[in-house]
C-alpha cells in the first residue's frame, strides 16, 4: 500500500484497459475471441495472442477487416519465458499502432497459452513503471470447458487457479452438455469464485459488454463492480460470527468444494473501522509470508477517521495502489475483504489481524516491528496456514 493510502487514480481515463483472457487448453479462447473482434465497439481492439508452438494458427484465426490490430508472442509463455517480450510489446504498441501520430486502440486484450498462471501476467501490468502510465488492468476473463471442465479441474491446479482468480468466467461449450451436467459445474466455480459472473456461451457468443469493464478503476462501473464482488452473501466462508459457528461453516466450504480443497474464496468483515497502520502492516506482513498462497485480494476498507471507503486490490504480493471512492457504494459501511487462497483459512486471516492489534496495543508499531522476527508469533500463524 502507499504511505498514507492517498493515491488517486480512480478516475484517469486516459490509461486503456488491459483484460487478460485466460482459460485451460482447449476450452474456447480462441473461439471467444474471433467473435468479440467482429462486435460492435471492439474494432479498436488491440488483441496480443501468445501460443506455445512456433507456428500460430490463431492469427489466421482471428482475422478481421482491420487484424493488423493482432500481436503475436510464440515460443513461450508469457507467464515465464517470454514475460519481458510482453512488456516491450505493450510499450511499443501505442507507437507501433499509431494513426495519425495517436494511438489507434482503445483497449487491449491478452490471450493467454492454455497452462499459463495469470498472476505473473497481472504482476507486470502492475508493477511496471512505465505500463502504469498507458494502463490500467480491466479484469481477467476465464473460459471453462462446461463439458470438460469438470475433470480438468480435478486434474489441474492450474485450471483451478484460473477460476478462482477470474472477475468473469465464461462458461462454454454448453451445447455439449445436459442440464444436470451444467448445474454441477456452475455449482463448482461458484463454491471457487463467489464473485465473479459465470457467463454460459456456445461458439464465443457473447455480449463484449458482460467480459470487460470489469475493473475497480472505471468510474462509470465501479461501484457497480465492487458491490457484486463484496457481495458477503455469495460467501460460504465465515463472516465475522466465525469463531462461534466455525465447524459448521467449513463443512458446508468442503461439500461443494471438495475438489478445490485448497484453494478458497473467504469474505472477512467487518464492523467496525479498522486502525490504518495496523491494517497496513497485517497486510504487509501477511502478503511478506504467504503471498504465494494469497492469489488474489480485494476489499472494500473503512479507515478509521477517513469518511469515504478505500479499495484495496492485490494479485499475490504485489497491490495495486489503493484508490479512496468518493462515496460508499452503498448504506453498507463495514470493511468487507475477499480473499482467494491456497490452503489459508478465514481463521488465520482473522487470527493474524487480531495478533497484530493485541500486538500494537502491547508494544507499540516500533516494539511490534521489532519484536516480530524474534517473537514468532505472527509470522508462526502466517506460516502455520
Ligand atoms: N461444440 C462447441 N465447440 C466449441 C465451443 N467453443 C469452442 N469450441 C471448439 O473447441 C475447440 C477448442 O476451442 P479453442 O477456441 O481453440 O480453444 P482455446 O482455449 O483457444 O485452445 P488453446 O489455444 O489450445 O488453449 C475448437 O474445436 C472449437 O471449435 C462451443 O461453445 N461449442
Amino acid at each position: 500500500m502507499s504511505e498514507n493510502g492517498t493515491h488517486l487514480f480512480a478516475g484517469d481515463q486516459s490509461l486503456i484497459p488491459v483484460s487478460v483472457l485466460t482459460g485451460f487448453l482447449g476450452s474456447g479462447k480462441t473461439t471467444l475471441l474471433n467473435h468479440l473482434v467482429r462486435s460492435p465497439g471492439m474494432n479498436r481492439a488491440l488483441v496480443i495472442i501468445n501460443e506455445f508452438g512456433a507456428v500460430s494458427l490463431d492469427h489466421d484465426l482471428i482475422a478481421r477487416s482491420n487484424d493488423d490490430l493482432v500481436v503475436e508472442m510464440m515460443g513461450g509463455c508469457l507467464c515465464c519465458t517470454i514475460r519481458g517480450d510482453l512488456q516491450a510489446a505493450l510499450r511499443d504498441a501505442p507507437w507501433r499502432f499509431a494513426r495519425d501520430g495517436t494511438c489507434w486502440f482503445d483497449r487491449v486484450v491478452i490471450e493467454t497459452t492454455g497452462l499459463a498462471d495469470p498472476a505473473p501476467i497481472l504482476h507486470t501490468l502492475m508493477t511496471d513503471p512505465q505500463l502504469q502510465t498507458l494502463y490500467r488492468l480491466d479484469g481477467v476473463i476465464t473460459t471453462v470447458d462446461a463439458a470438460t471442465g469438470m475433470a480438468t479441474l480435478d486434474a489441474q491446479e492450474e485450471a483451478v487457479r484460473q477460476a478462482a482468480v477470474a472477475d468473469r468466467i465464461l462458461l462454454t461449450k454448453v451445447d455439449l452438455t445436459v442440464e444436470a451436467e451444467r448445474m454441477a459445474i456452475e455449482a463448482r466455480l461458484k463454491a471457487l469464485n463467489p464473485a465473479a459472473p459465470i457467463i454460459p456461451a456456445i461458439g464465443g457468443e457473447v455480449d463484449p459488454a458482460c467480459l470487460f469493464d470489469a475493473g475497480l478503476y472505471n468510474p462509470a462501473t465501479k461501484s457497480h463492480d465492487v458491490q457484486r464482488w463484496l457481495a458477503a452473501e455469495a460467501y460460504d466462508a465465515p463472516h465475522h460470527h466465525d469463531h462461534h459457528h466455525g465447524t459448521g461453516e467449513h463443512a458446508h466450504h468442503h461439500d461443494v468444494n471438495r475438489h478445490d480443497g485448497h484453494i478458497r474464496a473467504t469474505c472477512l468483515t467487518f464492523d467496525e473501522p479498522l486502525e490504518a497502520e495496523t491494517f497496513e502492516r497485517w497486510l504487509d506482513i501477511l502478503l511478506m509470508f504467504k503471498g504465494a498462497d494469497i492469489l488474489r485480494v480485494k476489499g472494500i476498507v473503512n479507515l478509521e477517521g477517513e469518511a469515504n471507503p478505500v479499495v484495496i486490490h492485490g494479485v499475490q504480493h504485489v497491490f495495486h495502489p489503493p484508490v479512496i471512492l468518493d462515496r460508499w457504494p452503498s448504506e453498507d459501511k463495514r470493511t468487507r475483504l475477499v480473499f482467494i487462497t491456497r490452503d489459508i483459512s478465514a481463521e488465520d486471516l482473522r487470527g493474524t489481524l487480531a495478533l497484530m492489534t493485541a500486538g500494537l496495543d502491547k508494544y507499540g508499531l516500533e516494539g511490534l516491528v521489532n519484536d516480530v522476527p524474534q517473537s514468532g508469533m505472527i509470522a508462526g500463524v502466517a506460516g502455520a496456514g
